[in-house]
Order: C-alpha cells, then sequence, then structure tokens
C-alpha cells in the first residue's frame, strides 16, 4: 500500500526521521518539513534500551549505531550523600543486538538523517509549520504561507505539536514543579559504563559516559516552583545547577565543577493524546504522547511509533484502516510507559531520612537476594520488540 504514496513527515527529530526511513524503506515518497536550520541535536545524551534498539536494528542501522554508543553494563543507584551504592542492576547478560546503549543525541539524529537522506527521504529545513489540516487530502501549511498536499501527513513536531489540538482539542500542560538539567562535560572522574543515579531528598542526578569515554551525561530533576514559563528550555547559569547540588557527594561535585552551559528545561506533564489520527494525518512520538524522562523512554517510544506505523500502514488495504491500527497497536503500551515515567521520580526523591534509609535498605537487600527481579520488573519494557513478526494485526 506505501509503495508511491506520498508522505509529508513535519519535524526532524528522532521520531519524525525515523517515521520518515520506516516509511520510505516500504516504498513512501517522504518529504521531512524541519523548522530548524540545520538537522541537529541540541541537548546531550539519551539512553536507548534494549526495545528502541531493536527498531534500530529492524531499520537496518543497528551495526553503526552501536559502534556510536557506549554500551550500558549496569544501572548503579546511589545515595546522595557520598555515593555509597545502594544497588546495581546488571545489565550485562543482554545479547549484544538487544544491548542497552548510551548515545549523544546529536550521534543518533546525524545517523538517522544521513540514512533517511541516503535512502531518498527529502529534507527541506526552515520549514516552521504553521498547521496541519486533516482531509482527503490533507494540507500542510507553513508560517511563510507556503502550503503543500500529500497523501498522509505526520505529526511529528514534539511537545509544541500542532496537529495534536486540531485533532484532540487544546490541553494546557501541567507544570510538575521539576526542571531538569542537561549537559555534556568531559569526562575526567573515571566513569565505568554504567548509569549512575544519585538519589537525594527531592532532586535526583543521573550520569553516563558517551562514546570514547569522553564525556558525561548528567540529567538532575529538581523541584523548583519559581519556573517562569516564558519559555521551556534555556540556558543556565552553571552556579545554579552546583548550588542545587551542594550537597551531593561521591562523584558528583568533580561532574558538576565540569559544567559550563547546562540547558534547562520545565519538565509539563501532558495527557496522552485520545485522538492520534484524522483525515490524512497521523501523531507519533512526543506530540502524540509527551514522557517524562524518569524512565528513559520518550524517543525510545518514538521510535517504537515510528515502525509499528509503517508496519500497520504496509499491511492496511487503506490509510485510514492503517492509521486506526497503528493507534490501537500503540496506545495501551504507551500509556503503561508514560504512567510509569510519571509514577518514577518520586522512589528517586524521598526527603524524609528515615524512610530514605529503610527504602534503600529494602532496595539494596533485594538486590542481593533477587537481582534478578529488579532489571527482571523492566521486562516488560526492554523485552518486547514492535518489529517481532506476528505483532501486528
Ligand atoms: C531531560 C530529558 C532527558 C531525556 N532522556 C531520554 C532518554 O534517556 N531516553 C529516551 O528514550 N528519551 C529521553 N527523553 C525524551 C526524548 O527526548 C523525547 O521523547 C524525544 O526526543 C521525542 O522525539 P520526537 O521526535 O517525538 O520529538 P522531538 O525530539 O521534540 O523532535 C521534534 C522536531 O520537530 C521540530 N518541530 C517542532 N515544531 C515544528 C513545526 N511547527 N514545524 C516544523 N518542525 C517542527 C523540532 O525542531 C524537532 O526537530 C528525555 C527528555 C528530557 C526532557
Amino acid at each position: 500500500m506505501l509503495k508511491g504514496m506520498e508522505v509529508t513527515v513535519v519535524g526532524g527529530g528522532i521520531g519524525g526521521l525515523a517515521a520518515a526511513l520506516a516509511l520510505r524503506q516500504r516504498g513512501a515518497e517522504v518529504c521531512v518539513l524541519e523548522q530548524a536550520e540545520a538537522i541537529r541535536e541540541v541537548g546531550a545524551g539519551i539512553q536507548v534500551s534494549p526495545n528502541g534498539l531493536r527498531v534500530l536494528e529492524a531499520l537496518g542501522l543497528g551495526t553503526a549505531f552501536r559502534a556510536a554508543t557506549v554500551r550500558g553494563q549496569a544501572v548503579s543507584m546511589r545515595d546522595f550523600r557520598r555515593g555509597r551504592e545502594v544497588v546495581s542492576l546488571d545489565l550485562s547478560g543482554l545479547p549484544e543486538a538487544q544491548s542497552y546503549r548510551f548515545v549523544h543525541r546529536a550521534d543518533l539524529i546525524d545517523l538517522l538523517a544521513a540514512a533517511s537522506r541516503e535512502a531518498g527521504v527529502r529534507v527541506r529545513l526552515l520549514q516552521a509549520v504553521h498547521a496541519i489540516e486533516p482531509g482527503d487530502p490533507p494540507r500542510v501549511v507553513c508560517r511563510t504561507g507556503d502550503e503543500g498536499r500529500a497523501d498522509l501527513v505526520i505529526g511529528a513536531e514534539g511537545l509544541h505539536s500542532v496537529l495534536r489540538p486540531a485533532l484532540n482539542g487544546a490541553a494546557a500542560p501541567f507544570f510538575t514543579g521539576q526542571v531538569a538539567w542537561r549537559a555534556v562535560v568531559p569526562n575526567t572522574v573515571g566513569h565505568p559504563a554504567e548509569a549512575r543515579v544519585h538519589m537525594g531528598p527531592g532532586r535526583h542526578l543521573v550520569s553516563y559516559p558517551l562514546r570514547g569515554g569522553r564525556s558525561v551525561n548528567i540529567v538532575a530533576a529538581e523541584e523548583r516552583r519559581d519556573w517562569v514559563a516564558e519559555g521551556w528550555s534555556h540556558s543556565d547559569d552553571p552556579a545554579n545547577l552546583r548550588r542545587a547540588f551542594a550537597d551531593f557527594g561521591g562523584d558528583v561535585p568533580a561532574l558538576l565543577e565540569q559544567v559550563e552551559a547546562p540547558g534547562l528545561w520545565g519538565l509539563f506533564r501532558h495527557p496522552v493524546a485520545r485522538v492520534w489520527h484524522g483525515a490524512g494525518v497521523a501523531l507519533l512520538g512526543d506530540a502524540a504522547h509527551p514522557t517524562l524522562p524518569f524512565m528513559a523512554q520518550g524517543a525510545n517510544m518514538a521510535l517504537e511509533d515510528a515502525w509499528v506505523l509503517g508496519d500497520a500502514l504496509q499491511r492496511a488495504p487503506d490509510i485510514q484502516t492503517g492509521l486506526a491500527a497503528y493507534q490501537q497497536r500503540r496506545e495501551a503500551r504507551v500509556r503503561r510507559v508514560v504512567q510509569a515515567a510519571e509514577g518514577n521520580a518520586w522512589k528517586y526523591h524521598l526527603r524524609n531520612p528515615l524512610v530514605r534509609g529503610v527504602a534503600h535498605l529494602g532496595l539494596g537487600a533485594v538486590g542481593r537476594l533477587a537481582p534478578g527481579r529488579l532489571v527482571g520488573q523492566f521486562d516488560w519494557i526492554y523485552r518486547h520488540d514492535v518489529t517481532a513478526p506476528g505483532q501486528g494485526a
């Protein structure tokens, strides 16, 4: 069904580019409209779990992607004060093709963009889309007034989607009261190939190595009720970051010392879209289901969406049937992941020292007595394989 179909993808992020490639590989004529002047990713690192890696493998990018990444051997959960390890989740037993990976976002975007272009996807930059109108055919209107039509338009424009309100009505996002800093620093603290989650009162800090062991990525979330939401992200004074984590020990002070220009994000909770598709249009990735970063699954979900969208359209007799199957195959899983991410931060952020001490003791005991249960609790995320034969209807 996809052969020769004209598809416009709005947004050249991880989800949009993966979808463009997935559809192009199935024969569609694909054009990506990206508002930025270049396909590039600001921000820092990203964790790609086995479920996301399976999609990259299926797109033919597995080897190149693995070469651009550091394989995660463990997730080490630590107490904030001195960095003492509470428990470690062993990821080393996962097969290579389903391993857990740390990558700079720019490297993943570069890989997807190069593969898309090589496959014949047209990428048009400086195309800020003002409206996507469902119809037969659907219409795309750029802020410049330029218009275009296609058989199918995919809204992969992230958090500030123009298509989501058109399909679902406007819904105000809810500020969680938390912010996240992200930065890449030179890796001078001899970090091993593990993610470290430093758990402190109302805050946590995650660091992990990127390619070549040269840099470390920091993601930190802290309550900050004075957030002024005139923009959702801006660069922050590193002194704020250091102040917020002044009571953190272990290798945290050495990491924070190296931070020069951290990005600062306000974390907003949005409802998962009820309606993911209309006449000739579909939502994908954060545009459909903004995901808080506490399970490191937003980009992984966007990759899964991209694969399922391509597969559903290929199997369907017509576009609308394919789009309905896409939402049907994705929605329940995505809702579960989004909910899990929302519920995860409080476990890191316990404020009462007694409660925190007991919780950490319990976690450590489970880690010693039944280590398999700790990683096993994520099986429903990591073991899920949207590319496996028989996944579609
Ligand atoms: C602090 C933090 C840490 C995270 N860590 C992880 C992690 O470790 N693992 C993980 O899986 N996820 C992580 N995520 C989530 C992940 O970043 C997102 O879920 C993912 O980037 C979504 O991809 P996307 O393609 O849907 O949207 P985006 O990445 O937002 O891409 C949207 C693209 O559309 C373009 N665009 C926007 N509006 C328009 C328009 N009107 N016209 C044209 N183009 C437009 C944008 O310029 C952009 O290129 C994290 C998020 C945060 C905030």
